[in-house]
């Protein structure tokens, strides 16, 4: 094999790997997110919704509505979900009066779904029944 070809070779196992490695992976940074698929919405939504979450009308987002004891029990709620949010770089849109806190998770960065909402609502879910 001549020296142009060992090269050749060498290139293209180097620089192209499988299109859906290159998509997920840029230069060994963390996934990329992306949309939830159908698939994955029959799966990871499926037991969100029967927790209490439902579906936005207007968007593709997930809505859940929490009461508390009173303040003091619902700030607390909101700290530990604050801290997580931050730990993911991922963060709710929420609405607190007194011991109610209302939560819609969408990914703004893919406009829709994605696999965050998933791990935050879960999250948040834990953090209640705890
Ligand atoms: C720059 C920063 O990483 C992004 O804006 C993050 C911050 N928090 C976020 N939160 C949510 N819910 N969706 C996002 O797409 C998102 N993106």
């Amino acid at each position: 094999m001549s020296v142009v070809t060992r090269n050749l070779l060498k290139r293209s196992f180097l620089f192209a790997p499988s299109t859906s490695w290159s998509l997920t992976f840029q230069r060994g940074k963390k996934m990329a997110t992306t949309k939830l698929t159908e698939e994955e919405r029959t799966k990871y939504l499926t037991p969100l919704h029967e927790a209490g979450w439902t579906l936005v009308s207007n968007r593709d987002a997930i809505y859940k509505e929490f009461i508390c004891q009173d303040f003091n029990q619902a700030w607390g709620f909101m700290s530990k979900v604050a801290l997580q949010a931050e730990k993911m770089d991922h963060h709710p849109e929420w609405f607190n009066v007194y011991n109610k806190i209302q939560i819609t998770l969408s990914t703004h960065d893919v406009n829709g779904l994605s696999q965050k909402d998933v791990k935050l609502a879960s999250f948040i879910e834990k953090v209640k029944s705890s």
